[in-house]
């Protein structure tokens, strides 16, 4: 099984050494990432622009690594469109500084790495943990990805992404496959200081979590010690109102051939 490994936080990140260190163990892995830190990049591409590519070498890691100096959607894009012969059977993004619960998937540039994976028809697995930093942590999570990636392998549909969240818990309860839950921040953007007589206002985007208590979702579980897994697509439809609109419209079409 070949796994192309990426992520948000860049190809120096704490994160994507552990997961490599662990997944290179079992299978081969090819590693393209970001040059330098990028999250909350959500699914932005380089367009304006074109992106350098370089071979890298990562220290105490065995694997093929490259470094784009663009996004994490565009190392995943031109890993499958240009870059890589190989055919890849996996695509893993993380393991980032940070959950992405919530609505932090729409922000999230490691699991928008994951989604492009999917939009080229190849599982994906998105893995987050919480701000922290020890290595035994991040040596936790990749194994707790590794074994995901081994319970899942041959088993997800080709277009499917599961979002991962690992707490940082003495003892994890076990695996809660949920829905995503409604992550919430205060205090959004700290204003700073400008100088007199300026016309401009400066805001820093900061923010704390004060997640509510959603039942059944990743927002809640994470905070009961479970890992959680929410499988994730990219069709962004919304399927619960769909007919409502189809009838609202309707009803107020003024077709050509009404009138
Ligand atoms: N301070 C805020 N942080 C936010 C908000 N929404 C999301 N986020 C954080 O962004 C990262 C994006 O994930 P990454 O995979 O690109 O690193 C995520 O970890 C969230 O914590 C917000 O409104 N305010």
């Amino acid at each position: 099984m070949r796994i192309l490994i990426t992520n948000d936080d860049g190809i120096m990140a704490k994160g994507i050494y552990f997961l490599t260190k662990e997944l290179e163990k079992y299978f081969e892995c090819i590693i393209v990432a970001p040059d330098k830190q990028r999250s909350a990049a959500g699914h932005s591409i380089t367009l304006h622009r074109p992106v350098v590519v370089k071979l890298h070498k990562l220290d105490g890691i065995n694997s093929r690594a490259y470094t784009v100096d663009g996004t994490p959607a565009d190392c995943v894009k031109v890993a499958l469109e240009k870059l890589l012969e190989e055919k890849i059977d996996l695509i893993i993004s993380g393991i980032n500084d940070g959950f992405n619960l919530g609505t932090d998937v729409i922000y999230s540039g490691t699991v928008s790495a994951a989604v492009e994976g999917a939009i080229y028809k190849i599982p994906s697995i998105a893995v987050s943990i919480d701000f922290h930093g020890d290595d035994e942590y991040y040596s936790m999570a990749a194994n707790y990805a590794r074994k995901i990636v081994e319970m899942t392998k041959n088993k997800i549909k080709e277009d499917v992404v599961l979002n991962v969240n690992i707490p940082y818990a003495k003892e994890i309860k076990g695996i809660k496959v949920c829905n995503l839950g409604n992550r919430v921040y205060t205090n959004a953007y700290i204003e700073k200081e400008v100088e007199n007589g300026t016309n401009q206002r400066i805001f820093q985007l900061a923010g704390t979590v004060k997640d509510g208590d959603d039942g059944d979702t990743d927002v809640y579980f994470i905070k009961q010690d479970y890992i959680t897994i929410t499988p994730l697509h990219y069709d962004l439809t919304n399927f619960k109102i769909l007919m409502e609109v189809e009838e609202i419209i309707d009803g107020g079409n003024t077709d050509e051939k009404d009138s």
